[in-house]
């Protein structure tokens, strides 16, 4: 592997210390006293043995003593990517878990929702979700909106000002029978589509791009459908919508779509099944389905956090992988109650576990698996596994700086641990205090240093 490449631009930060990240080959794979250099453009530069110090410092001009050196249980990981998370939802976070999917909808979701038409709420609660993901580890987020343009277009502001990577989608749905006022006439979804995307491309951020996002197909007409279709190919865009989260809905979209062989056919046959596609939930997806995905080369985001809470179903990662599907994970704000990605890895190894009880041939998932899956898979299932995901010469530095031992923090370290005994408690037991920094881009991120105004 190659591990330097010359640039004349000064460093953006050197650091010395533990990196963990995962690979293609390895999940976890543990660089001990390695140097890491990032370049001005926020991309890795060099990641080196120590004794090359004086020959890096030449090379890339900084100075031994600008070097940050990292303390004794500090470790550097990739941040966390969240493949699906609903942001005007989190205005509700940690309530309204009593009911199954298409009633919670109904009842809480949409008149919710209806209401980020103020864009004073949405800058209150998208400055908030925003806020809370980053100081949580959330590098990369995949967001979902409302039906309102101008508020999704300021979500995707809120996200670039905080320095988050994020793939924004103006919600699209010309069908809701429980709220009348809260969809859209076909022509106007379409039309007001085309207007975020291009207003948002406009803005040229470097990190915040538009996904086309339908909300799922019991929300859309199959005309819709087709048209959402035609607009991501036709500009090469992102896809996320929902998809066998739950048994009656996927009843439901077998009645409504009678000329499609399955869930996963309505969506193909519509266009929507691409490389640039991420799916949430598909808890109840078969054998068939999964080989379309990868044919497709579409990915799913596993949200156990929602899939417990709603009661939707306990998806199988373990036989995605198998199927060669790509797979990240999400929090699913506010079907799942936590804005963690902490929590959707321990949440994934707790459903896998509760799958290898009810079925003891089950093989297990491991929390190094896991990790892979929170860091490098979650790019990978959003594609953009090329400019990030984990520690790689010419890739963008994001990351996080751990304290597993971080004073005031939820782990008391006993023995004198070695730095794989370090991820795995603070996978399992650790929080936002254990993360003293965040990086986006190179950027520092957390602590916050924008100001909202
Ligand atoms: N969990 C979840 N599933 C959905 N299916 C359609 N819309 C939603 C949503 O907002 N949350
Ligand atoms: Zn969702």
């Amino acid at each position: 592997m190659e591990r330097t490449h010359t640039t004349t631009a000064a460093m953006k930060h050197v650091f010395r210390g533990t990196f963990i990240h995962s690979t293609q080959q390895t999940p976890v794979e543990i660089l001990e006293d390695a140097l890491l250099g990032v370049n001005a453009d926020g991309k890795v530069a060099f990641i080196a043995k120590p004794e090359e110090l004086n020959k890096l410092s030449e090379t890339f001009g900084f100075t031994p003593a600008e070097v940050t050196h990292l303390a004794q249980h500090e470790f550097f990981m990739p941040g966390m990517v969240d493949t699906h998370i609903h942001a005007p939802q989190y205005s509700y976070a940690g309530t309204a878990l009593d009911m199954p999917l298409l009633q919670w909808l109904n009842t809480y979701t949409f008149p919710a929702e209806s209401r980020f038409k103020s864009l004073d709420i949405a800058n209150e609660v998208y400055t908030q979700v925003v806020k809370r993901t980053l100081r949580n580890g959330t590098t990369t987020a995949c967001y979902f909106a409302t039906i309102h343009t101008d508020a999704s277009l300021l979500l995707a502001q809120i996200t670039n000002d905080f320095g988050q990577r994020a793939l924004v989608g103006k919600v699209c749905m010309d069908k809701n029978s429980s709220l009348k006022h809260y969809k859209e006439t076909m022509q106007e979804s379409q039309e007001e589509t085309c207007r975020f995307i291009s207003e948002l491309l406009n803005k040229k951020y470097p990190l915040v791009k538009p996904v086309v996002t339908p909300r799922y197909a019991l929300s859309c007409t199959g005309a819709l459908l087709g048209q959402l279709g035609a607009i991501a190919k036709n500009n090469h865009l992102h896809i996320q919508s929902h998809i066998s989260e739950n048994l009656d809905e996927v009843k439901l979209v077998k009645e409504l779509f009678p000329e499609c062989t399955s869930y996963t056919d309505v969506y193909h046959k519509h266009n929507l099944l691409t490389d640039k596609t991420v799916m949430a939930h598909g808890c109840h997806l078969t054998d068939e389905e999964l080989d379309l995905f990868r044919e497709t080369g579409a990915s799913l985001s596993h949200c156990p956090n929602s899939n417990i809470s709603l009661c939707s179903g306990l998806l199988n990662v373990r036989n995605v992988l198998n199927h060669k599907v790509k797979l990240g994970l999400g929090t699913d704000i506010a079907g799942g109650y936590s804005a963690s990605i902490l929590d959707a890895v321990r949440k994934t190894l707790d459903v896998s576990k509760v799958l290898t009880i009810l079925e003891p041939e089950n093989d297990v998932l491991t929390f190094e698996e896991v990790f892979r899956l929170a860091t490098l898979g979650g790019s990978q299932a959003l594609s953009i596994d090329d400019h990030t995901g984990n520690f790689v010469v010419g890739k963008d530095f994001d990351a996080l700086r751990v304290n597993a031992a971080a004073p005031g923090g939820p782990i008391d370290i006993i023995d004198c641990e070695g730095p794989k005994v370090l991820l795995e408690k603070f996978l399992n037991l650790g929080d936002d205090r254990n993360i003293l920094e965040v990086f986006v881009a190179g950027r520092r991120v957390v602590p916050f240093t924008y100001q909202v105004v």
